[in-house]
């Protein structure tokens, strides 16, 4: 016989904003099918009907107090410049109810964010990424002192629930984690709208290009992950000498690729410096 399974009381998360880190979280964790009640509030109710329609059992609202009562954990995935106004109209449910708060904002430090919601209140600030929605994301974490062991293992649950994690016991190191992989889908989808215009040039069909290029893309994701070779090795086995990839790699090493990066990542490091001192 079949021992029965014990049912365990579902943690209750709700998201304060349902936009589209918030909705690749949601759609993430909704495939994982972990064991979690969802709510999300939003000021859009086209957005919340969107929601609903794909996931029924998930409850919505536009008020943000109904949907934090009771909740185990708050994720407050509003952007960064309007959360000081969104927390300090919780401050009277935030004390009451006591919840985690986990906040995907870039810049906002969590000692701001302690102050707005009343104070010492157990927060982990995160960085996740929009991968999450294919449950392939990347979260940096960083948990003040009031958050307990349990909280912390809670939080982590619910990131892992959509891709991989790492803690940070340094706060300041969230400004390059989101530098680097927070926006960082961004920056190879750049790419590959790159790589599909200028195949279309050379005469690819749109469609050919697109399949070709993003096979591509995940071949070359998997096999850095999976291979004992790091990158550099990776790409040199691909170029042979006097071939066309070196051709190819010569134009992007000349035309200062390198630096680029190097530029474009201290620009997003230092944008969530900016905003952490404007909403100080
Ligand atoms: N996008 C990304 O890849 C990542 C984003 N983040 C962080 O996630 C947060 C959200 O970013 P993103 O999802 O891109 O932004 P969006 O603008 O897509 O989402 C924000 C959502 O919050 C809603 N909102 C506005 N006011 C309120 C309110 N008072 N109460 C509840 N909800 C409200 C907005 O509604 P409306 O549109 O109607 O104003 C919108 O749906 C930001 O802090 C960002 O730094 C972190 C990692 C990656
Ligand atoms: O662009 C932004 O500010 C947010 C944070 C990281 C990704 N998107």
């Amino acid at each position: 016989m079949e021992t029965p399974k014990i049912a365990q009381k579902p943690t209750t998360i709700t998201f304060i904003g349902a936009g589209n880190m918030a909705r690749s979280l949601i759609v993430g964790l909704m495939q994982d099918q972990a064991n979690v009640a969802l709510r999300v509030a939003d000021p859009d109710p086209l957005q919340l009907d969107a929601i609903r329609k794909h996931w029924p059992g998930v409850l919505t609202t536009t008020d943000n107090h109904e949907a934090m009562q009771g909740a185990d954990v708050v994720v407050l995935a509003v952007k960064p410049q309007i959360m000081r106004e969104v927390a300090e109209q919780l401050v009277e449910t935030a004390q009451r109810s006591r919840p985690l708060f986990v906040s995907i904002a870039a810049g906002i430090r969590e000692q701001a964010l302690n102050n707005w919601l009343g104070g010492n209140l157990p927060i982990v600030r995160c960085m996740p990424n929009t991968p999450a929605l294919v449950q392939t994301g990347a979260t940096g974490l960083y948990a003040n002192a009031q958050v307990s062991t349990v909280q912390r293992s809670l939080a982590e649950s619910i990131l892992r629930a959509v891709g991989i994690t790492l803690w940070f016991e340094d706060e300041g190191k969230l400004d390059a984690v989101t530098a680097v992989s927070g926006s960082g889908p961004a920056y190879f989808f750049l790419m590959m709208e790159a790589m599909q215009a200028a195949a279309e040039q050379l005469g690819l069909r749109a469609e050919d290009a697109h399949l070709l290029i993003m096979q591509t893309a995940l071949g070359a994701a998997r096999l850095a992950l999976e291979s004992d070779d790091l990158p550099a090795e990776l790409r040199r086995k691909v170029t042979s000498k006097g071939g066309t990839t070196e051709a190819a790699l010569n134009v992007l090493t000349e035309g200062g690729l390198h630096g680029l990066f190097a530029k474009a990542l201290q620009a997003a490091d230092s944008r969530s410096r900016e905003l952490a001192a404007a909403n100080s």
